[in-house]
């Protein structure tokens, strides 16, 4: 790995995602930015989330009242000053020496929700003991159940407020990027939470099926949903749900929350972008459960959207990468209120005072 110098201020003329984006292009080595900014197969997942937000239109509003207007929402018992939560993001060290660190620093000073990685590159209990806002932990089910069982009491010890449990990334996604640079962890970083876990070794050889005759021994189904809620107490939150089928198996099993995604385009190449995914499942749910959705979002406009469709709220993965690697901290402060800025200016021109005021009538219907 090359070494990178992210800056200590703000750099000038950084006002967007994208701008962070391409200043950090400069400062992150070209591994790890094949292993941040890639996706599965031939990544159309990973374009459609972006452009199918660019192709909805807006109806504008004009000459409303904004008095007490606010972004304001109560989440699983937690209030949120606006609907923008960190997604998990693996080994964060890559990216800025302080890594997950410097996140939570951020995520804290400016009131986010941020759900932390199974794979961080930090210890979860230093995130949490520093931490002066509520953190969620984001849960990858191990092969050994009993080193994650004692990784889920770990978590609501150190007093993570919900679990986010990722269920669409069982197996890796066929990433050809990370491939092509051999992408490999260098001295550093690791999944330190995951440190003396015994790790089960169930390769196929070469005259077995690649996959069904090795790990997928393992891989957790939805009886392993219902152990989860044996063990813990903390609400379960579902990530990576795509299909109305599972959304109602997963409320049928008590499940407090999902989230629509598709992996910001990393697993399964050619599934439909997340905002596209979106409608008919929250049109199922009706209310039944909060759902959130991440996957595309660059622009308040696209949060905006994301509620009209019926999200809750939304996470953000890579655009906030991009913004700890420039300038660690304080740049994710500055993304996360480019972001929020945006999505106010959106719900003033659409004339929304507040989150229940966005709905589909923000959408212009041909
Ligand atoms: C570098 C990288 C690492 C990720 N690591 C995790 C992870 O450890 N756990 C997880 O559930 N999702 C992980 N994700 C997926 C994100 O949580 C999120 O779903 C996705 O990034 C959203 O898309 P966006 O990047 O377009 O905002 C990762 C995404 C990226 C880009
Ligand atoms: C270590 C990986 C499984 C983390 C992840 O979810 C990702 O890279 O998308």
């Amino acid at each position: 790995m090359g070494a990178f110098m992210p800056y200590s201020i703000i750099p000038p003329q950084l006002f967007s995602v994208e701008d962070y984006e391409k200043s950090a292009a400069k400062v992150i080595d070209h591994i790890a930015w094949s292993y941040l900014v890639g996706g599965s197969g031939d990544e159309l997942t990973l374009e459609w989330n972006k452009q199918a937000f660019q192709r909805i239109q807006l109806q504008g509003r004009v000459l409303n009242n904004f008095e007490g207007a606010n972004t304001k929402l109560t989440l699983l018992g937690n209030t949120l000053p606006f609907p923008i939560l960190l997604a998990p993001v693996a080994w964060q060290k890559l990216f800025h020496k302080d890594g997950e660190l410097a996140t939570m620093q951020a995520a804290s000073a400016i009131g986010a929700g941020m759900v932390v990685s199974t794979m961080a590159s930090t210890l979860l209990e230093e995130l949490a003991e520093q931490a002066t806002k509520p953190l969620w932990f984001q849960l990858y089910i191990q092969a050994d159940r009993t080193f994650t069982a004692e990784l889920v009491k770990r978590a609501e010890l150190a007093g993570y407020k919900a679990l986010v449990l990722t269920v669409d990334a069982p197996i890796s996604g066929v990433r050809n990027r990370e491939q092509r640079v051999n992408f490999r962890l260098p001295q550093g970083v690791s999944s330190v939470n995951l440190e003396g876990m015994h790790v089960v070794n169930n390769t196929a050889n070469l005259l077995e099926s690649p996959l069904f005759s090795g790990q997928l021994a393992s891989v957790p189904t939805w009886q392993d949903i219902e152990w989860l809620q044996s063990i813990t107490s903390l609400p379960i939150l579902l990530k990576g749900v795509t299909s109305v089928a599972d959304a109602e198996q997963a409320i049928q099993l008590g499940v407090n929350g999902l989230i629509i995604s598709n992996h910001g385009g990393r697993v399964l190449d050619t599934l439909p972008a997340a905002i596209e995914l979106l409608p008919r499942i929250a049109e199922h749910v009706a209310g039944r459960v909060p759902i959130l959705m991440d996957g595309g979002i660059r622009r308040g406009t696209d949060i905006l959207k994301a509620l009209a469709l019926g999200a809750n709220a939304v996470l953000v993965g890579r655009p906030y990468i991009y913004a700890l690697a420039v300038a660690g901290a304080v740049g994710v402060v500055h993304l996360i209120n480019i972001l929020r800025a945006e999505l106010e200016a959106a719900m003033v021109l659409t004339g929304c005072r507040t989150l229940a005021d966005i709905n589909p009538s923000v959408i212009w219907q041909s």
